[in-house]
């Protein structure tokens, strides 16, 4: 068996907390500080399959523009928002209001809405690349003049530092550093703006901010605001351990491609949120995936005798269709409850 495929045989995932990563060595031009990041990348991936990073290189001026960004936007009237729905769009780019999302079949839908766009040229006008199954521009909301632009920033910011964790991620992996580049040439990257109410009633209700899920794509950047704690991971021992936001930090947690790619040597974690605060919370992740027409077959090093294929071989494009179309089938019950947020 792998060295690789032997550590995952051996994985611990009664984790009670989600270690914090300095991305300081990144760019090092000692491969070995590389490498030993990436080793630590590697023992958050097979064990957590969650890690915040620190010194991670994003401005938060430009997170708070673009928060800032988010609050405006929520803020508009409801039938403004629902002008760019998502389920207009063949890529569900766009607005999606609360409770239209289901990411837990068990669940009854997720008290957040949304806005969801993808990449395209930073130039005024845009233009969208040629993304196959998942092609489609992105919708902006006409009200607010400066939002495209500083949303972008922080976008293109993202993809910068998601871009620059593939070499470690390969490293962990044992593969060489270069590995993902030729997958990774569209930056199939989906950024969502999210906001969920506050939410009370009974701790058992089936309606959460978003229920227990896993990601789709490679990795997630998650940006949460400071103060709130909602995002929780599920453990081997089925607990939920709360993951709250650190200053500075930003969370990264594997999704379904990864998993799909290593046959589960890195894991893609369940997790969900709960705005039981008396605040309403924004976050904002961007789902950063392969190139749409990459197959996810088993990694080399990533299957032996012992552990066989798990998964049948489907693009990355065809993965996140099925599961966004899934997600947002069910969506019957549009939000006659809702009330837009007071800008704060
Ligand atoms: O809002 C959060 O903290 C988590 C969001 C999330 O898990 C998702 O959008 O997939
Ligand atoms: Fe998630």
């Amino acid at each position: 068996m792998s060295s690789l495929a032997n550590q995952a045989e051996k994985a611990d995932m009664n984790f009670a907390g989600i270690p914090i990563i300095d991305l300081t060595e990144i760019s090092s031009t000692d491969s070995t500080r590389r490498r030993s990041l990436a080793e630590e990348i590697r023992n958050a991936c097979i064990n957590v399959g969650f890690f915040y990073v620190k010194n991670h290189g994003i401005e938060d001026k430009i997170i708070q523009e673009t928060l800032g960004m988010a609050k405006d936007f929520f803020s508009l009237p409801l039938d403004v928002k629902m002008e760019i729905e998502n389920r207009k769009n063949p890529n569900f780019k766009g607005y999606h209001p609360l409770l239209s999302g289901n990411n837990d079949p068990e669940g009854a839908g997720d008290l957040q809405e949304g806005f969801e766009f993808g990449w395209e040229d930073p130039s005024p006008g845009g233009g969208e690349i040629d993304n196959g199954i998942m092609a489609g521009a992105n919708v902006w909301p006409s009200e607010i003049p400066e939002f495209r632009e500083k949303v972008l920033k922080y976008y293109y910011a993202a993809v910068k530092l998601g871009k620059s964790l593939f070499p470690l991620f390969a490293q962990a992996l044992n593969l060489p550093e270069t590995f993902f580049d030729d997958k990774t040439l569209k930056s199939a990257a989906l950024m969502k703006l999210l906001h969920y109410p506050p939410q009370t009633g009974p701790v058992d209700d089936p309606v959460v901010g978003i229920g227990a899920h896993t990601d789709w794509e490679c990795f997630t950047i998650l940006w949460q605001e400071p103060g709130i704690q909602a995002l929780q991971v599920l453990n081997s021992s089925k607990e939920w351990i709360d993951a709250p936001p650190i200053p500075g930090t930003l969370v990264i947690n594997l999704g379904d491609q990864f998993a799909r790619w290593t046959n589960d040597i890195f894991k893609s974690t369940v997790h969900r949120a709960i705005n039981r605060n008396n605040v309403h919370r924004y976050s904002i992740p961007l789902f950063f995936g392969t190139d749409y027409d990459v197959e996810l077959e088993p990694i080399p090093g990533c299957t032996s005798d012992e552990r066989p294929p798990r998964y049948k071989v489907i693009t990355a494009g065809e993965y996140v269709k099925a599961r966004l179309e899934a997600t947002y089938a069910q969506a019957t019950h549009i939000t006659t409850q809702y009330t837009a947020p007071e800008k704060v």
